[in-house]
């Protein structure tokens, strides 16, 4: 199956009292597909943090729509678009956010283990992938800086999602641990997913087969 995520004329503006709107998207248009792995660049406060919460369902668009896999994201029920994004969709952060009382494995698993679904052995398998084998037991805290990140990539794989959206997912790493990631979002998208990963890091740029900048709430063209 091919996957894509089709972002069409998206707006958005923060409105806040006694207070000029700031247009964080006007108008944005992006279409991606399998293998595609994009950067978002642009200078702090362009709209790129907005435009990822946007291209998830995360935040509402004042107009233009967020189009995965043919779903138009506007059609679904808060509940519905819960659980298209749990079976579409993945964020990376830049700070993780792991659940610092959870297990690394558990915290892989953290979608399906109330639901006692899934599969133990493959959150195992992509662990060790990650060189994470000796360390499924272990809390966040416990870990290093990089294998933290490497536990949320972990979870964003095994969660099946077919698009990440990473956010700085480099910004806190080494070398070592920035090209692990990086080399595990190219995987990615050449087993046909697409990544959208906002970053300053020129080490992800580099990685990225596009490149889109983004200045005051538009492509910067
Ligand atoms: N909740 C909010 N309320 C009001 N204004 C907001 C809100 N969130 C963002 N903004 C404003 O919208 C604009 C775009 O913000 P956004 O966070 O998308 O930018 P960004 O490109 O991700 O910035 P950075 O690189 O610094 O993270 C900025 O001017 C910001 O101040």
């Amino acid at each position: 199956m091919t996957n894509s995520l089709e972002i069409q004329q998206a707006s958005k503006a923060y409105k806040r009292k006694n207070q000029t709107p700031v247009q964080a998207l006007d108008k944005v248009d992006l279409k991606a597909q399998s293998g595609d792995f994009i950067a978002v660049l642009g200078p702090s406060g362009c709209g790129k943090s907005t435009l990822m919460l946007s291209a998830g369902g995360l935040l509402e668009l004042d107009s233009g729509k967020v189009v995965v896999n043919g779903q138009d994201l506007s059609q679904l029920s808060s509940s519905q678009k819960a659980e298209f994004r749990a079976q579409n969709i993945a964020y990376v952060y830049q700070e993780f956010h792991l659940i610092s009382y959870l297990s690394v494995i558990d915290n892989v698993r953290i979608a399906d283990l109330a639901l006692g679904a899934g599969s133990e052995e493959r959150a195992k398998d992509i662990l060790n992938q990650f060189g994470l084998g000796d360390r499924v037991h272990h809390l966040p805290s416990e870990l290093s800086v990089g294998e933290q990140q490497r536990v949320a990539l972990s979870r964003a794989i095994y969660s099946g999602a077919k698009i990440i959206l990473a956010d700085e997912p480099t910004g806190n790493l080494d070398s070592e641990n920035a090209e692990i990631v990086l080399k595990a979002l190219r995987d990615f998208t050449e087993q046909g997913g697409i990544v959208l990963m906002v970053t300053h890091d020129d080490r992800a740029v580099a990685y990225a087969q596009q490149k889109l900048t983004m200045a005051a709430g538009h492509w910067d063209s």
